[in-house]
């Protein structure tokens, strides 16, 4: 369960029997054909997938660098997030563990809607726990989550965004452990979350290998994510983490600038912790906990970051990079405006990240992960940045 010196599983002393079952369910049945072919069912024919890879030919010619940027378009999986991916594996897991119940948290709320999606599909009972702002900020996904059947807490102390959700959504788990799977959202968390969701995002990264190879005869020269607990990147990052030539980045939100609170850029600033459970590099205070953290995308500002992904900046396979709110909101408006695709404001990072990329690579190619689209911020941005 650790990724170099990060990971591991810090627990209540009684949450360490069910998280070691959850641990041994998983391991027995990941190689169980049963598993497979129902995951494989569902991934085409409830989910949709593949999902396609876009050249954004467009943003690409305005570039003008010669760079080519293409979109790996988690956007159009069903439920409208990469999340479903993890979220219908974490349920069927759940099914086979006699789980009656699914406990998650959500911060842009995609996770919520892909886990009450993935509760309905099974006849199982949701518990998703929102921060109040969060509820305020992704309403949409709010009346989805229950109109799909879920039971929303909203969650109103602290920051009241995604880090005390995942407190509360913890502390209620901790009261019916036995009938319920706690589903994390991210590639965080105690062992073995981080391994398993990795695992059921790993079907993005292996369809773009060989989408893109065979659109255009070549590895793509750079694999760009945005990363808030790390899902989506590490979906991606796994099509291709064996190919020396392809450069992986992985994004993170720069926020209003540099200044402690007013982003939540981990790798950038952070440095080696402890948070929820498990060891990996954290932005803290200086008291040494946890520090408070902005993102313009909900799905993004969290102050910790996946182990896997804290060990793969340590020995420096994958760059973390940045990109501010103005990026974002620029990404997001160029994309809508020029290639017809409203994405995530999650997303939009990934994306400008990429147009700043372009401009330094002239000639190359950049695979983009969508991770979502835009729906969830369509109000959220038109009332306070306007329509770009
Ligand atoms: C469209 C979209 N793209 C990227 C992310 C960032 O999550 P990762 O891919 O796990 O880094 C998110 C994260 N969303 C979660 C949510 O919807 O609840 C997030 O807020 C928490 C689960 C961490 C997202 O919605």
């Amino acid at each position: 369960g650790y990724f170099g010196e990060y990971g591991g599983a810090f627990l209540p002393p009684e949450l360490v029997p069910q998280f070691e079952e959850i641990a041994k369910a998983y391991d027995k049945i990941s190689g169980d054909a049963s598993y497979i072919n129902e995951l494989r069912y569902i991934r085409k024919h409830f989910q949709g997938r593949p999902t396609p890879v876009s050249h954004a030919r467009n943003l690409s010619n305005r570039i003008g660098s010669g760079a080519n940027i293409y979109l790996k378009r988690e956007d159009l999986n069903h439920s409208g997030a990469h999340k479903l991916n993890h979220c219908m594996a974490e349920a069927l897991l759940a099914k086979h563990m006699g789980k009656k119940k699914l406990i998650a948290e959500t911060g842009a709320g995609q996770h919520g809607v892909a886990l009450a999606t993935a509760a309905a599909y099974f006849e199982l009972e949701c518990e998703i726990h929102m921060g109040e702002v969060d509820i305020e900020k992704e309403h949409p996904n709010v009346v989805r989550m229950q109109l799909l059947g879920a039971k929303l807490v909203p969650v109103g102390f602290g920051g009241r965004t995604l880090k005390e959700a995942v407190d509360s959504a913890f502390t209620s788990y901790l009261e019916q452990a036995d009938e319920a799977l706690f589903a994390i959202g991210s590639v965080v968390g105690p062992h073995p979350f981080p391994r398993m969701v990795r695992d059921f995002q790993q079907i993005v990264g292996i369809e773009a290998r060989e989408q893109f190879t065979e659109m255009t005869g070549n590895l793509p020269d750079h694999a760009v994510a945005c990363v808030g607990g790390g899902s989506n990147a590490m979906g991606l990052f796994s099509g291709f983490i064996q190919d020396k030539s392809v450069k992986l980045h992985g994004v993170e939100p720069m926020g209003k600038g540099p200044e402690l609170g007013q982003h939540a850029a981990t790798m950038t600033f952070g440095k080696p912790g402890m948070l929820h459970g498990f060891k990996c590099r954290v932005l803290e205070d200086a008291e040494g906990n946890p520090a408070p953290v902005h993102s313009i995308a909900s799905g993004l500002d969290y102050p910790g970051v996946g182990p896997e992904h804290s060990y793969l900046h340590d020995i420096g396979k994958v760059h973390y990079g940045s990109a501010t709110d103005d990026e974002t909101l620029q990404a997001f408006w160029a994309l809508s405006r020029y290639e017809g695709i409203i994405p995530a404001l999650e997303s939009s990072h990934a994306v400008a990240y990429a147009i700043k990329l372009a401009k330094e690579c002239p000639g190359e190619t950049i695979l983009v992960n969508l991770s979502g689209r835009g729906d969830k911020d369509l109000d959220y941005v038109a009332d306070n940045f306007g329509t770009g």
